[in-house]
């Protein structure tokens, strides 16, 4: 709660003042309004009552109820404007937290995933909520501790009844608050995968499979299934809730019954005034609304505290790499990267990926690896650029731990175009340029990578060349004000080969760097495309330091040197001649089968004879 609150101070001090104040008018003018009427009516019923007086009270009474009316709407403004503030600030130290976690093991946990969606909603939920609870708190202070008064002043037997009622509604109202923010966490999961089914049913690349295999009503079954699964969860809760409401209602009007009972009764035996039997009842209602109001607010806050946990959660979850205590500078490349006896799984209880590989890229060499898949080509890859750290072993840059030198350094020196890359809804131009982000705008540089990876004409000929959307989703720009330009660069969807060659295009951006990492680079490809870029590739790697990663061994066969990766290990190492001088290698059988692809089925009259 402490968090919540310091979050709404930071985010919007001034509209928590405005509210506090209101809340100040809400709690004190109901009071304030039982005592004036009250003192009107004793002056009604006096023997000889003063104009002048029943005037002034009436001219209170009048003016409270403006300060009450017009609070509701100053503070409902308030509020508003607190609670974007609020969501803006929790966002960004959210997804400010989550992009300090500079691994990938993190975004593999569906855990993290549950947490991170209830973390989403209650930062922009719940400091609102927390900050109303406060408010309430205060407000139902004020009026409970005045109708208190009033009461105790009338009947105290009366006052301790309806205290004593609050308190089973207090422990009923938290309890209700705890199952519910458990609810909310158990529910998690489900939420997530109808998300997951109704994101497929609306998804662009899903669509081709959706459709041809008739997947609509399966997947539209399984969300709603998850859907109704989680409000069955609901509504048992609410049945619940339904249940102690009632019983709590219930106790409120048997307790208000008798207050009235009691009241017209001593009024008739002239014990107290007309003027007592009415503030009297203001005050047992308004005690009752007030402590109920209490209750609900606190409830509501312990809930949605109970919820901001999982904010505070992801916000304070560390990275998941180790940074170094005493961080090295890493220095450009001179001599080689080194993987020493390396292994390393995806989980503590997981299959070994790598096991105990050992491997160095000397500087200025280009590498190629290739293995059949999952021999764990990627993973090496991804280590080399410190996604994960291996449980044993170690990659050494120059003789440097890479582990004892902070991460984007490390990452700064690496270019690299992923197997998996990404097709961003971005203009061309900058689907090249947040290769490098210091020359998103450098149309220059844009262009010579989009040259160099093969794909300038293709995106010259896009209808606004390289400020043309790649997007079926969103706009360029603004759509009222986007105009003729606008309209002439949205919509344009590249093959999946165009998709690569701009992958490449933004790998390229980062040329120079000590470490060229490609894996799979031409997989979509046409056969004269993949020469071209094969070609080019091999110009730009020549002198520079380099892995390639490919199934295609015409592409690696003249990198420097070649490995093949079986079983997490390094099997065979050498330049292409003298692996295919090896026979029974497992390069030289892999060479030989995709030649084999190549040529000329032998005639069915030759292989019969043979
Ligand atoms: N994120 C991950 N979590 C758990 N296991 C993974 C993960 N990524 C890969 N693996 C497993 O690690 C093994 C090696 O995968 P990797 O992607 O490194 O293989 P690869 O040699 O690149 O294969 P391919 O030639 O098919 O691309 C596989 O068994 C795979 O199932």
């Amino acid at each position: 709660m402490k968090a919540a609150y310091a979050l709404a101070w930071r985010a919007c001090p001034g509209m928590l003042f405005l509210q506090l104040g209101m809340a100040i008018v809400d709690g004190t003018a109901p009071v304030a309004t039982a005592w004036l009427t009250k003192a009107a009516l004793d002056e009604l019923t006096a023997a000889r009552p003063r104009t002048g007086a029943l005037l002034w009270f009436a001219a209170g009474i009048g003016a409270l109820g403006i300060a009450m009316a017009s609070s509701s709407a100053v503070s409902a403004y308030a509020q508003g404007r607190a609670r974007r503030a609020v969501g803006l600030l929790s966002q960004d130290r959210l997804f400010g937290a989550v992009n300090r976690m500079n691994g990938l093991a993190r975004l593999e946990e569906p855990r993290f995933h549950d947490r991170l969606r209830l973390a989403q909603q209650s930062a922009e939920n719940a400091p609102d909520q927390l900050v109303q609870m406060g408010l309430t708190t205060l407000r139902g202070s004020l009026g409970v501790t005045g109708f208190l008064g009033t009461l105790i002043a009338i009947n105290p037997v009366m006052a301790g009844a309806a205290l004593a009622a609050a308190v089973p509604a207090m422990v009923a109202h938290l309890a209700l608050g705890r199952r519910r923010a458990g609810l909310m966490w158990r529910i998690s999961p489900g939420l997530r995968r109808k998300l997951f089914y109704q994101m497929l049913l609306t998804d662009l690349q899903a669509a081709k499979e959706v459709r041809l295999f008739g997947l609509g009503g399966f997947l539209h079954g399984r969300m709603l299934t998850e859907l109704r699964a989680a409000n069955d969860a609901e509504d048992r809760l609410e049945r619940g809730v339904v249940r102690v409401q009632v019983l709590l209602a219930a106790l409120g009007a048997l307790l208000a019954a008798a207050g009235l009972l009691w009241a017209v009764h001593a009024a008739a035996h002239k014990t107290i005034s007309v003027g007592d039997v009415s503030v009297f009842i203001g005050a047992l209602a308004g005690l009752q609304s007030g402590l109920g109001a209490l209750v609900q607010g606190v409830a509501t806050g312990h809930q949605s505290a109970l919820v901001f946990h999982h904010y505070l959660t992801v916000v304070g979850t560390g990275d998941d790499l180790a940074s170094p205590a005493r961080p090295r500078e890493l220095a450009p490349l001179a001599h080689a990267i080194e993987l020493r006896d390396v292994w390393f799984r995806y989980s503590d209880d997981g299959p070994w990926v790598l096991r105990g590989l050992d491997l160095t890229i000397p500087h200025g060499t280009s590498l190629a690896i290739v293995g059949l898949n999952g021999a764990g080509k990627s993973t090496l890859v991804k280590l080399l650029c410190r996604f994960y750290d291996p449980q044993r072993g170690a990659i050494l840059w120059d003789g440097v731990d890479v582990r004892d030198v902070p991460v984007d350094e490390l990452r700064r020196r690496i270019g690299a175009v992923f197997q998996d890359y990404m097709d961003y809804d971005l203009t061309a131009a900058e689907n090249i340029g947040l290769g490098d982000l210091d020359a998103i705008g450098d149309r220059d540089r844009i262009r010579a990578a989009a040259e160099r990876a093969g794909v300038h004409e293709t995106v010259e000929r896009l209808p606004a060349g390289y400020a043309t959307m790649l997007s079926r989703l969103f706009h360029a720009g603004d759509e009222e004000d986007g105009g003729e330009e606008a309209a002439r660069a949205n919509g344009v969807h590249l093959s999946g080969g165009q998709w690569q060659r701009l992958a490449l295009a933004r790998g390229l951006m980062r040329r120079g760097r000590d470490l060229m990492i490609l894996d799979e680079p031409s997989s979509g490809l046409d056969a004269e495309a993949e020469a071209a870029v094969h070609d080019r590739l091999r110009e730009l790697r020549a002198g520079s330091t380099s892995v390639l990663v490919s199934h295609r061994l015409g592409a690696v066969r003249r990198a420097d040197r070649i490995v093949v990766v079986q079983d997490g290990r390094v099997l065979e190492s050498g330049d292409h001649a003298s692996l295919i001088a090896s026979p029974g290698g497992v390069y030289a059988g892999l060479f030989a089968r995709q030649a084999e692809g190549y040529q000329d089925d032998p005639a069915p009259s030759t292989a019969a004879a043979g």
